[in-house]
């Protein structure tokens, strides 16, 4: 079935002007399938596959360097409650991985309503607002490349943190918010508004958890910087190289901690006291990989006080801030953007009962035949239940995407992309590759099997990220539960009682009944 996404040997992820991405994918994608499911080498690692290849004649490119999936702390998540907990390795994410799909995906910007929180100990640094770019004083050329990217407008975060990161004397600033919020144009609008291109070594170094991500942060400062003559980008990633001794003369250093610690400390090709813009991104994913932390403390130790420093995540819970409290210890505004909470409001929820997991799929197949459904995903404990599924189901002639946490990243945002613009309207996923993806016109959420944390308790939490996806924007969504015997059922009642809602029982085989949810 996967062949339907991917007709061609090579997957084609990028291609920008600065970096192609090229994958070689097995012939036989019935194959790859099945090696994957009886756990032979996974799909992810197959990333070491990957190539980047520099477009002749861009500047700040990096050069062809191997890939090298980082093999961070991969979460795993238990499987189902008729699973032991030893058969749940089935899918495995990690939040570089998750970071990285995110990025993949957000090809605009994520709005969100929740409410600005600033912070400062300093009540000398400046807090205003900015609702325009120009209001910002920024170079000419740096303004061009800007608009060029089709940014009309701050974003949320960037009219109250830009005017905070830009001013003279520089502050210091700890940021969160979610993902896509424009993190990442702001901290690269502070490095390029900083940077003197007449001077001819770095200015500016900004650390990433991984190749991945720092490769995706070089793209956003090619871009804007694309009219500013002369700026000069060098990538200290796995698989480039200094010479001992060689002094760099670019502006801006976007690395990886291992690599930059090398080439501050070890090979002296840039003088770390001169730099004037400090960036660590991902905060939380980094801490997540082993060493990470210690070799930014590192790093921030050889900086000037008076250098700019800079700390960004998606999360924030007490080990990011211990982390940002440490390479951020002086007077830092703190700016926080919650997540827009998820609710229950607009959702119809219900549950089937069913004995077998035939009788849940055929329960399925009366709901899709009975109710005209928009757009729907399916969440299953593990990945062979969902391959089961998928297979089930195309077999009965409904387009549907397979997203598993074992598939090159890469094919996973093809694959939620391909969801997104209507080319399959059935998503089934396990609950771990589903995570970190917003798909905001799903209308129905079908709970195959009802999430379990890894202890096997009911998770309510993923509940509510899970029904809370489909009653978006004011729409009605609805939300169906398979149970299938005792335990299920008590984790149903419980679902029901910690949100107070109720969930209502609907008879499979009662056709008039199932079309009446749907209208
Ligand atoms: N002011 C803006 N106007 C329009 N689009 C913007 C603006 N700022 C950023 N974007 C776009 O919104 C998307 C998300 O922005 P950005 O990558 O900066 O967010 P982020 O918070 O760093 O998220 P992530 O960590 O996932 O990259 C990108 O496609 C970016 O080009």
């Amino acid at each position: 079935m996967l062949c339907a996404f991917l007709g061609t040997n090579f997957l084609y992820i990028y291609a920008t002007p600065l970096l192609i991405f090229k994958t070689k994918m097995s012939d036989d994608w019935g194959d790859l399938i099945t090696k994957q499911e009886k756990g032979e080498k996974s799909l992810t690692t197959q990333i070491d596959d990957l190539r980047i290849h520099k477009d002749e004649g861009q500047s700040g490119g990096a050069s062809p360097v191997a890939v090298k999936q980082t093999q961070d702390n991969a979460e795993q998540q238990g499987a189902g409650e008729n699973k032991p907990p030893d058969e749940s390795t089935d899918d495995k994410v990690s939040k570089s991985d998750i970071s990285l799909l995110q990025k993949l995906l957000h090809s605009k910007l994520v709005h969100n309503k929740a409410d600005l929180e600033v912070l400062r100990k300093d009540p000398t640094s400046p807090l205003h607002s900015v609702k325009s770019f120009e209001a910002l004083h920024l170079k000419p050329q740096l303004l061009k490349g800007v608009y060029d990217m089709g940014f009309n407008a701050p974003s949320k975060i960037q009219e109250t943190a830009l005017p905070v990161l830009l001013a003279d004397p520089p502050c210091n600033m700890i940021a969160q918010s979610q993902s896509g919020t424009g993190k990442t144009a702001a901290f690269v609008l502070t490095m390029l508004s900083r940077a003197d291109s007449s001077k001819p070594y770095p200015q500016c170094l900004c650390l990433a958890p991984t190749y991945e991500l720092a490769l995706q942060i070089g793209q956003v400062t090619s871009e804007m910087s694309k009219h500013m003559e002369g700026l000069q980008i060098t990538y200290a990633v796995r698989g480039e190289r200094v010479a001992r001794g060689e002094k760099l003369n670019s502006h801006i250093i976007i690395g990886t901690p291992g690599t930059v610690v090398d080439w501050a400390f070890k090979f002296r090709s840039f003088d770390i006291r001169l730099i004037r813009v400090f960036v660590l991104d991902e905060a939380d994913v980094m801490i997540s990989l082993q060493g990470h932390q210690d070799q930014s403390y590192r790093l921030q130790r050889g900086l000037s006080a008076d250098c700019q420093m800079l700390l960004f995540s998606a999360t924030y819970d007490s080990s990011v801030m211990e982390f940002a409290g440490k390479i951020i210890p002086n007077d830092p505004v703190i700016i926080k953007l919650r997540r827009e909470e998820e609710s229950l409001d607009n959702i119809k929820q219900y549950y089937i009962e069913c004995n077998s997991q035939q009788e849940k799929f055929e329960a399925l197949s009366n709901i899709y035949s009975a109710i005209s459904i928009g757009q729907s995903m399916i969440f299953c404990a593990t990945r062979k239940m969902a391959s089961w599924l998928a297979e089930k189901m195309t077999g009965e002639g409904h387009a549907v995407g397979l997203l598993s946490g074992e598939l090159p990243i890469e094919m996973r945002a093809d694959i939620i992309k391909r969801f997104r613009d209507g080319k399959e309207k059935v998503l089934i996923t396990t609950n771990v590759s589903a995570r970190g993806i917003d798909v905001e016109q799903v209308t129905v959420v079908v709970n195959f099997d009802l999430p379990l944390t890894l202890d096997h308790k009911p998770d309510c939490e993923t509940y509510l990220h899970r029904i809370g996806r489909t009653g978006r924007f004011g729409k009605n969504g609805i939300a169906i539960n398979f149970v299938d015997g005792h335990r299920s059922m008590n984790t149903l009642r419980f679902i029901e009682k910690h949100f107070g809602r109720q969930i209502s029982k609907l008879d499979a085989d009662d056709l008039d009944a199932i079309e009446k949810i749907g209208s």
